[in-house]
């Protein structure tokens, strides 16, 4: 058998196949602009019956949490409440990302990393900033001890969280999967997480027309983060309204996911497939067949430009860089190399292997 080097294993994982919906085959952008109906999460009285059979995304409470690995694999994400996160650094989000050219400047990584620091992709009508925590949040961030100090409290009970939903699908009670399934470094260490304050503008864009309507550059008139999966191992999501956050479920539907009151959203990252494939089956290797019920596939997500600035605040779970992620045909993959490889593949964001074999 010919041995396929490991970025086309890869990109076999973010092939698309005709009959799954609205992804083309773009050089640089993963998909089409999906039609985006809106199915939020909230009960509404009226019953044209559009939307009336269409699953919402569940709510979680704490006490619950032992419910996380299967509402994860049948639901691709949910709400959690009853939490005790202290209240979304959104106003810190706000404060750091409308700082003046000459901060943000001082805010950019010397090597120009996009998980540490200021980037900004004006394109797709967004900036963000990456919290840095190492020396206990010091470097690359705003001279403002408050902004600092829950900008760390935020990040610190955010992982914190993570980790517990994490501890679940090890746990005995777990409904779905076994012991060890998500590795002990996940659950004890802090890895290479980070945490995201973003900002969307309409007047971000290179094109930007006043509010009277117009074109933006994005050919397809609706300006959006491209969709992709995150390359973590969960991520935990908060933001202004109005949302503009879209996520797909294993079955290709598309849902609206706005924010929640003192709720949070969970996602999976690209590592909950592996760490939840078949016994004995690896991702890499089997692509769809180590797919089972169970097994959590990561949360297709994407953002289109609200008409007006969004904020919203993401807390990604990442392993230690060195941990190894996958162990097949291709040897030890560490979550390092799994996230440059993933990176080099444009316009091959969105994970759906396997998404067809679980449609009920
Ligand atoms: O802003 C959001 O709600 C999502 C951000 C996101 O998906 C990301 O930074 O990976
Ligand atoms: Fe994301």
């Amino acid at each position: 058998m010919v041995k396929m080097p490991l970025r086309s294993r890869i990109r076999r994982l973010f092939t698309t196949r005709k009959d799954r919906p609205r992804l083309d085959k773009g050089k640089a952008r993963a998909m089409d602009p999906p039609p985006l109906p809106d199915h939020s999460p909230d009960t509404s009285d009226d019953d044209d019956g559009d939307s009336a059979d269409e699953p919402a995304i569940p709510v979680l409470h704490l006490s619950e949490l032992h419910r996380a690995p299967a509402t994860l694999a049948r639901s691709s994400a949910f709400y959690l409440v009853g939490h005790s996160l202290p209240p979304p650094p959104l106003h810190q989000a706000k404060q750091i990302l409308t700082s003046s050219p000459e901060v943000k400047k001082t805010l950019v990584h010397p090597r120009g990393s996009t998980v540490r620091g200021y980037s900004s992709a004006k394109s797709s009508g967004r900036e963000w900033w990456d919290y840095t925590p190492e020396q206990n949040g010091t470097l690359l961030t705003l001279p403002d001890e408050d902004f600092q100090e829950t900008t760390r409290a935020y990040f610190t009970a955010g992982i914190a969280l993570l980790q517990r939903v994490c501890a679940t699908f090890n746990s005995a009670g777990s409904s779905s999967t076994a012991a060890g399934t998500v590795p002990e470094e996940v659950i004890n260490d802090v890895g290479f997480s980070t945490m995201r304050y973003l900002r969307y503008s309409p007047s971000l864009l290179p094109t930007h027309a006043p509010a009277t309507g117009g074109d933006t550059a994005d050919p397809s008139g609706i300006p959006r983060m491209e969709a992709h999966t995150d390359h973590g191992v969960l991520t935990l999501m908060t933001a202004t309204e109005p949302s503009g956050l879209y996520i797909w479920d294993r079955g290709g539907r598309i849902f609206s996911a706005p924010p929640l009151p003192n709720a949070v959203l969970i996602i999976a990252g690209d590592l909950m497939a592996h760490f939840t494939s078949l016994p004995g089956r690896n991702i890499l290797d089997d692509g769809a067949l180590a797919v089972g019920r169970d097994t959590v596939l990561p949360t297709v997500h994407a953002v289109v430009i609200p008409q007006v600035e969004r904020y919203s605040v993401a807390v990604f779970l990442r392993p230690p860089r060195e941990m190894v992620v996958s162990s097949g045909r291709d040897g030890d993959v560490t979550f390092r190399r799994w996230a440059d490889e993933k990176g080099r593949i444009r316009g091959r964001r969105c994970w759906m292997v396997g998404q067809e074999r679980t449609v009920a």
